[in-house]
């Protein structure tokens, strides 16, 4: 609207001084928003560099104590545990991922020994345990529903007996959310909560965090069987709804980035508690362009995260999450 010949309404009046701006913020980006995932290796004194992922090392459990002290210093409400199983712990059924004292149990138990308050996020697929790299048991060269979601239960049960406190099945088996909600009640862990990796993209950005794990070369084919197509949207709000029907207490949109508007959909319809995981693909690619020096290092870091909560995001799972923290302390 035109007043005279003026603008009646000038857009720039709330963007004029830094106070203002801050009134007006829709949105905003704190550490509580923050879930860092850390990769676990077996051995003792043992930390390595992903070489996709600068700045990310794989570490073993007696580093655990040093290795979170400052994500712990910062209020870093919770961490999301990614164990490296060596290769001859691997087989066809992923059977290390029922063993009581695996890596991921005992990587739980010292850091709940060490950092009670900490949130523990255990995530849950055969993966990481499987000597084919898929997330699933094999029958005839298709990666099989039901019976992989039996597995998955009893995964999640040995994850929760030993102090886990958010599982995160990360697979997308049909059914599982209910199958594992079950057997967690079942076994008395009521309480435990369910973080679904309910839309999970069949997506190339996976790449760093296969190096990471060692599972790349392994990997025989690849997840579209079971991994979301990522032409599709429709099909993610049903993923979501039968996930929550099922109990899943918080879901979980992945990748981030590339799928905001799949984010902001789940926010709008089923108004539950939503992550992203900021995937190691899109670290990577970040990382790339700030070591490059095509782009500024803090800005572009606390930009692509600020954009989460603006889709709608409670939470992201984020390798930037100390970095982030640190930044947002000092603005
Ligand atoms: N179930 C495995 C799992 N859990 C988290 C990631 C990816 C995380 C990342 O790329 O940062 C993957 C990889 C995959 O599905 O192959
Ligand atoms: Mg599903």
């Amino acid at each position: 609207m035109i007043h005279g010949s003026f603008p009646t309404t000038r857009g720039r009046r709330n963007r004029f001084d830094a106070f203002t701006r801050r009134l007006v913020a829709e949105t905003t980006l704190t550490v509580d928003n923050l879930i860092w995932p850390i990769f676990v290796c077996e051995g003792s004194n043992q930390r390595s560099r992903v070489e996709s992922m600068p700045g990310i090392e794989r570490v073993s459990v007696d580093l655990l104590d040093e290795h979170l002290a400052e994500a712990v210093a910062l209020g870093i409400p919770a961490i999301a545990l990614f164990p490296i199983t060596p290769l001859e712990k691997r087989d066809a059924t992923g059977s290390e991922a029922t063993n009581p004292d695996n890596l991921m149990c005992r990587a739980a138990r010292k850091i709940k020994s060490v950092y009670p308050a900490l949130g523990l996020i255990g995530d849950v697929a055969l993966d990481p345990y499987t000597d084919h790299g898929h997330d699933g048991l094999i029958e005839n060269d298709y990666v099989v529903n039901d019976a992989s979601v039996a597995c998955l239960a009893r995964q999640a049960v040995n994850q929760a007996r030993a102090g886990i406190d958010i599982i995160a099945p990360s697979d997308m088996m049909d059914g599982r959310i209910g199958a594992i909600r079950a057997a967690l009640d079942e076994t008395g862990h009521e309480h435990v909560r369910i973080m679904s990796y309910a839309a999970k993209y069949a997506s190339a950005f996976y790449g760093p965090f296969r190096d990471a794990l060692g599972s790349g070369g392994l990997l025989k084919g690849d997840k579209r069987t079971y991994q979301m197509d990522p032409a599709n949207s429709d099909e993610a709000l049903r993923e979501v709804a039968l996930d929550l029907e099922e109990g899943a207490d918080m879901v979980m949109i992945k990748p981030g980035m590339p799928y905001l508007d799949i984010i902001r959909q789940v926010r709008d319809r089923f108004r539950a508690p939503t992550f992203a995981y900021q995937v190691s693909g899109e670290y990577a690619m970040i990382m790339a362009a700030i070591g490059n020096g095509w782009l500024d290092r803090d800005k572009t870091i606390l930009e692509s995260l600020l954009a989460f909560r603006r889709a709608g995001c409670n939470g992201v799972l984020t390798y930037f999450a100390v970095e982030a923290a640190r930044l947002l302390r000092k603005t």
